[in-house]
């Protein structure tokens, strides 16, 4: 038996701070993004990425708009190298991407960083070291001023190496490793000595603030980024980047408050891959920003294009419901969602704002079309069942149809206990309504128009199949409806009354047809009538005839 004990834990120390700005800010501006796939995704693969895998993440990276890119860690692998030569060497940087190549602060793995640069127009040196208690006590065995003097030789080497490579333009990146778990005071402290190493040499300075782990709410990470931004000597001088995990399943969400609490740019993998359970998902905070009207400033409209990218860079197959990409993150089951998304869906118009329940944005917006939206089970109502009819096969329903039909749905739902496809609900349809039809076919009939012959009523003379025997049928009304069942009535003797009618044209793509839906009461009983014909008089006779032969059928089993 494992021994669940949560007193093994402690919480993470609050940040100290009566006013703090961050939750009064919003986000209105995208921020910096930086892809890491390559990297930190990559070191977190069991197989990491070959380097054909690592050209096609490349060449999409820059597709969807990224223009910091970090490549790799060359020194530590002969892949990794390649990988970056293969970049420089075949030209395919284009012109405004910066690639990012990270090295731990040591003199060896610079230098080798370097030299896997030789040649590229602009590139970012991004040096680490840890910096929380833990790896300064229990893994260097260092107290602060060691941590530091590791941090600022590496700048010292970062620095030196730079100018020995004058042709490429350099930006200087420093990330306090395990800034999550550090005191706020030192991860200032070291990020301004390394700060104070480079300033003078004019080249760009990035702090990253990670949350190597995430060991604590979000709003914590904010606190944390807040206060550092607040305290470094040099804000103006540097770009304050965050790099957040999702330990806690929040790393999006630290992201986000970050750049509310002062973070100008923001690392993160695509779809978040990433060591344990994952760096901070791009796509994920891309998408939260557009769907709160903030251009995020990277095309994911191809989301398959995405997804089949990653899966194949990563062999990590995307859960199905991964927010915005899954494959049933725009699918409602739910009765009453489906209704409300219909409803809304019909309302919608395309110069307003976005305006759907359940749907936080348009599924075409990424590529995903509306058919998928609702899906049919046994939690889905009649909503959802009028929705595929209509969409997949051009029939509005009455309402009172729509309630009959989703009953028939539900049953077989609960049946097989699973999902019922479109065609499914077809063959139910079909099977329910049209059968009925088809099983008292129309042979002829005939109108002659209110005359005074006949007493200023239509005339209506028919004969229909029936169990193998043609029936015929005479009398008068307004209409060829209302001559059918005075006929029926006079016939049989049964009490008819039409309690609603319906007809509209359907197109099935090869002749247009119309469909008629009926809804009888006769001896007090309600029955339906749906029928297709071409010619709309004949549909609405043969619902008729068809709702009136169940009565028949009623009347002999009972
Ligand atoms: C949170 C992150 O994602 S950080 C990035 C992590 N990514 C990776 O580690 C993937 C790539 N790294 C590697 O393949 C390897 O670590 C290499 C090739 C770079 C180096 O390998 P090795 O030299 O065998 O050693 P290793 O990585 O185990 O290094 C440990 C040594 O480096 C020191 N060290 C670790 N990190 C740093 C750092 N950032 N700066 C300076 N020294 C460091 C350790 O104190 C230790 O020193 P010791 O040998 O004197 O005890
Ligand atoms: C190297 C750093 C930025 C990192 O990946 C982390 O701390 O998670
Ligand atoms: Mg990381």
């Amino acid at each position: 038996m494992a021994d669940f004990n949560h007193r093994k834990y402690r919480a993470t120390p609050a940040i100290v701070m009566t006013d703090r700005q961050w939750p009064n800010n919003t986000i209105s501006q995208a921020p910096q993004w930086c892809s890491v796939d390559l990297r930190d995704g990559n070191q977190a693969l069991v197989e990491p990425m070959t380097v054909q895998q690592k050209l096609r993440m490349w060449d999409l990276l820059v597709k969807l708009g990224f223009t910091q890119i970090e490549v790799g860690f060359p020194a530590a692998s002969q892949p990794d190298f390649d990988f970056v030569r293969a970049l420089i060497d075949g030209d395919r940087i284009p012109d405004n991407v910066t690639v990012q190549v990270l090295t731990q602060a040591r003199e060896e793995l610079i230098a080798r960083s370097y030299e896997a640069l030789k040649g590229a127009k602009q590139a970012i040196i991004h040096v680490y070291n840890s910096t929380s208690p833990v790896q300064r006590e229990r893994v260097f065995g260092l107290e602060r001023d060691g941590i530091t003097a590791i941090a600022v030789q590496g700048a010292r080497w970062v620095k030196e190496y730079a100018a020995r490579n004058p042709e490429t333009k350099w930006s200087f990146q420093y990330s306090p490793e395990s800034f999550s778990s550090t005191e706020v005071d030192f991860a200032v402290e070291i990020s301004d000595a390394v700060i104070a190493e480079w300033r003078d040499t004019g080249a760009p300075i990035i702090i990253n603030l990670p949350a190597t782990v995430e060991c604590a709410s979000p709003n914590v990470f904010a606190d944390q980024v807040e206060w550092f931004c607040r305290h470094t000597q040099y804000r103006k001088d540097i770009t304050v980047s965050v790099h957040t995990h999702n330990d806690r399943g929040c790393g999006v969400a630290a992201g986000e408050l970050a750049v509310m609490a002062g973070a100008d740019r923001v690392e993160g993998t695509l779809l978040g891959n990433g060591e344990r359970t994952g760096n901070m998902d791009i796509v994920t905070m891309a998408m939260n920003l557009y769907s709160q009207g903030v251009d995020p400033k990277l095309n994911l409209a191809d989301m398959d294009e995405i997804i089949a990218v990653v899966e194949h860079c990563t062999t990590i197959p995307l859960h199905p419901r991964h927010p915005y990409a899954g494959e049933l993150v725009f699918t409602a089951f739910s009765g009453s969602h489906q209704d409300a998304i219909r409803k809304c869906l019909g309302k919608q118009s395309e110069n307003e704002h976005w305006q759907v329940a359940y749907l936080p944005i348009d599924p075409a917006d990424l590529g995903r079309s509306y058919e998928a939206v609702i899906r049919i089970n046994s939690q889905s109502g009649k909503g959802g069942v009028s929705w595929v009819l209509e969409n997949d096969y051009g029939l509005q329903l009455p309402r009172w149809l729509q309630i009959d039909a989703s009953r028939a749905v539900q049953a077989k739902a609960e049946e097989i206990a699973g999902e019922v496809s479109a065609k499914q609900i077809w063959e139910l349809f079909d099977e329910h309504y049209l059968q009925t039809a088809r099983d008292t076919e129309l042979s002829h009939f005939a109108i002659s128009q209110n005359n005074a012959e006949n007493h200023g009523q239509d005339q209506l003379s028919l004969s229909f199949q029936y169990q193998g025997q043609e029936i015929a049928l005479q009398g008068y009304g307004d209409g060829a409806i209302s001559a059918l069942v005075n006929a029926w009535q006079q016939e049989f003797g049964d009490k008819v009354e039409v309690l609603d009618y319906r007809e509209h044209a359907l197109d099935t793509g090869t002749a247009s047809q119309a469909v008629a839906y009926v809804h009888l009461s006769i001896n007090n009983q309600r029955y339906i009538g749906v029928a297709m014909h071409r010619d709309v008089v004949t549909a609405s006779l043969q619902a008729v005839l068809s709702a009136a032969s169940q009565a028949v059928e009623q009347a002999k089993a009972a």
